[in-house]
């Protein structure tokens, strides 16, 4: 047993090694700002390169400030002790001594992996492994693992993994950087190249993985991976919004996060489909229907020509339209791309109607044209014929259920024309599906654009139209961060994706991201188990695999650590019922609280709902999360407004939205409706969100 005089002089010993790295820490943060304000004197010279110049110098040094400040909070929480005597101490970031010496060296360095790496049997050199608890500035505890029982070194602390694990959970994600476990840091570390898979059940950490990964990938080569920039794709606003702060916790701005409804520029989509209609909207089946779709016209093309020119009558028929189309767009063209060659398929046509009719003209051939260009009557027929087509124009075709059964002919059934049509006739009035985001993205690429000419690149030092001087430190940062990361709105090109919850990603949404990885390496976290997919498997591995192209270099995690037990036996129950034999990850916490199942009537239903809500805000001091079926999320919600004591605390959401998200405890209402509509995987998502407490309210008896 620890003696508390042990633990006392091993934390005075922690202690006094912080207040050295703190002072270091504070010379370097002077350091910093001087270099900020030597920049700022710059600004005197006055010239343009002399801004640029300053700008660099501010930003750069800025940076490294923000740097320290957001790594202040348990900057050191690790340290080594090896066989041969030496320690090092892990941190949040490297920090070199005067004589340039390490006082503390960076998770994401190679030298720090002993630390999540070594365990008894595969010691490493190392004898004891301490983790740091602190306050601000101040030790809290330690915690030892022991990796050589022979050393003779004191051993001090009972789990500094569970002590963080017990820690209320906050609105959003937090870094695990102190406790990350073995299997994780694997994870973490793989090869910054090909495809790194990580599955692993509810609450092994994927999430966290994933995100410690991309902190990793931007350490271990910067230029590589923050110039090409790194996408991180989850399933939805909600759970972008929860996840948002880990990487600037990590002292991480440069990865941009987006769900799948928001991969396209110009349009932001949460809603999702019933599960049937998203089944079939992400199959490739869909891909055949757009195909057709984009080389058609739209129905209300004009579908012919006829003008007067100089007192003649020039006809332009159907069959003759309809061959300059063919012979415009041959197969592999893009509709928006050959819009000039159909206009001169139109004038060549026209042209030679003239000539039947009249074998010398009066006028040569580019007067004629040049006519005509001017003509609004004739600029409104091209205009109609051949618009300019924008992805959202086409998908809304579809919702003419006749011209979508043709396009959709031999590849969708009569009863999937009929739920996709009525779908896509919501386009206009409520905007896309998350599952449409992904078609819109195909037309995109099918229509292609129009060549453009070439726009020059806006001064990044240029804070408001016809200002350049950039007048306040805010303005300067803003612009030259804005400098560093600028890339277009549809930028393509990342060096990294990382997807989380990939299990749900469809064939379709695999197109989607893979065109923005094209030579990208990729990281890959999902459960197959939590899968609401419940489309062609062999379709789906096919536009994975085209997706995710290298090296794959796979890696489980077995963990959980989200659930108590308690909570987690529920959910294993269930998930078993349709998955005997898949591997589930065994809790590592034990509360000793099983959850609670209430059976109400319908008209209680919202009552009962509130009051569990309110027991629970009693019973932790994080998070409450209500999970609904589809569509009554609005009902619940309206029924728990202006709760005084909620403070923020409790959020509602669907079963599709709880994807991904973690709550101290959880209201789940009404799993039968949960199953019905989305498949016994998702209930099975649902039930493993909470921490500490799980409530279920059912009107129906829903498990035998
Ligand atoms: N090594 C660790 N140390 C401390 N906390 C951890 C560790 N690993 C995971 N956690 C915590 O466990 C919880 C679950 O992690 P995470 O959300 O990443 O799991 P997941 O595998 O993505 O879950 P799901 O598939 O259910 O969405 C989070 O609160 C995370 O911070």
């Amino acid at each position: 047993m620890t003696s508390q005089t042990t633990l006392s002089r091993e934390i005075a010993t922690e202690q006094r090694y912080l207040d050295r790295v703190y002072a270091r820490l504070a010379q370097l943060r002077a350091a910093a700002e001087g270099a900020e304000r030597d920049g700022y004197r710059l600004a005197g010279v006055g010239n343009y390169g002399a801004l640029v110049e300053r700008d660099a110098m501010v930003f750069h040094a800025a940076k490294r400030r923000a740097a320290l400040d957001a790594e202040h909070e348990g900057l050191v929480f690790g340290r080594l002790d090896r066989r041969d005597g030496s320690v090092q101490y892990v941190g949040r970031l490297g920090i070199r001594d005067h004589d340039t010496t390490p006082l503390v060296i960076d998770w994401r360095a190679p030298a720090a992996a002993d630390f999540y790496q070594a365990t008894a049997a595969d010691p490493r050199d190392v004898v004891r492994r301490r983790m740091i608890r602190s306050r601000g500035e101040t030790v809290t505890g330690v915690d030892d693992d022991l990796l050589d029982p022979s050393a003779d070194v004191p051993v001090v602390g009972d789990g500094a993994l569970l002590a963080s694990l017990n820690r209320a959970t906050a609105t959003g994600m937090r870094d695990i950087v102190a406790t990350i476990q073995r299997e994780q840091d694997a994870a973490i570390r793989s090869p910054a190249s090909g495809v790194t898979l990580v599955e692993g059940g509810p609450g092994t950490g994927k999430t966290a993985v994933a995100l410690h990964r991309a902190a990793y990938l931007l350490y271990r080569d910067r230029s590589r991976f923050a110039g090409g920039g790194i996408l991180v794709v989850g399933p939805s606003p909600v759970f972008i919004g929860y996840i948002a702060t880990v990487l600037p916790s990590l002292g991480e701005h440069s990865a941009t996060l987006k769900s799948l409804g928001d991969l396209v520029p110009g349009v932001s989509a949460g809603r999702l489909d019933p599960a049937p209609v998203a089944t079939v909207k992400g199959s490739l089946r869909m891909l055949t229907v757009l195909r057709r779709a984009a080389r058609e016209q739209l129905p209300d093309a004009p579908t012919e020509l006829r003008l007067t020119w100089r007192g003649r009558l020039l006809r332009v028929d159907a069959a003759m339209l309809e061959r300059i189309r063919r012979r415009a767009l041959p197969r592999g063209r893009r509709r928006n791309e050959v819009r000039r060659a159909a206009f001169d398929g139109v004038f060549d046509a026209l042209w030679q109607d003239l000539l039947d009719q009249q074998p010398a003209p009066d006028r040569p051939r580019p007067e004629f044209e040049e006519e005509l260009s001017d003509r609004s009557d004739f600029r409104d027929f091209l205009r109609a014929w051949w618009p300019l087509l924008r992805p959202a124009q086409v998908l809304g075709s579809l919702a003419d259920r006749r011209r979508l059964a043709r396009l959709g002919s031999g590849v969708l059934s009569s009863a999937e024309v009929t739920a996709l049509a009525e779908s896509f006739g919501e386009l206009a009035e409520r905007g896309p599906t998350v599952a449409d985001v992904a078609l819109l993205d195909e037309l995109d690429q099918l229509l292609g654009q129009p060549p453009r000419p070439k726009r020059r690149r806006r001064d990044p030092y240029q804070v408001a139209p016809g200002v350049s001087e950039v007048t306040t430190y805010a303005d300067r940062r803003a612009a030259a961060r804005t400098a560093e990361r600028e890339r277009p709105a549809d930028y393509r090109d990342y060096a990294h994706v990382v997807v989380d919850e990939a299990q749900d990603v469809s064939p379709m949404q695999w197109r989607m991201l893979g065109r923005r990885g094209r030579s990208a390496s990729w990281t890959v976290v999902g459960d197959p188990a939590q899968t609401a997919w419940n489309g062609d498997e062999a379709e789906l591995a096919r536009a994975r695999d085209g997706a995710l192209r290298g090296r794959r270099d796979e890696h489980t995690l077995t963990t959980n650590y989200r659930n108590s037990k308690e909570i987690f036996e529920l959910a294993a129950g269930v998930i078993r019922t349709v998955a005997p034999t898949a591997p589930l990850p065994t809790p590592v916490r034990s509360t000793g609280v099983p959850p609670e199942e209430l059976l109400t009537s319908p008209a209680s239903l919202d009552a009962t709902i509130a009051t569990a809500v309110d027991a629970l805000l009693e019973q932790v001091e994080g998070t409450v999360g209500v999970i609904t079926p589809l569509g009554s999320r609005e009902r619940v919600a309206d029924g728990l407004a202006e709760r005084p004591a909620s403070d923020g605390r409790v959020q509602v959401v669907t079963s599709l939205e709880a994807k991904g998200m973690e709550y101290d405890a959880v209201v789940l209402v009404e799993p039968h409706t949960i199953s019905a509509q989305s498949g016994v995987r998702t209930l099975y998502v649902a039930l493993s969100r909470a921490t500490q407490r799980l409530t279920v309210v059912a009107t129906e008896p829903w498990r035998e």
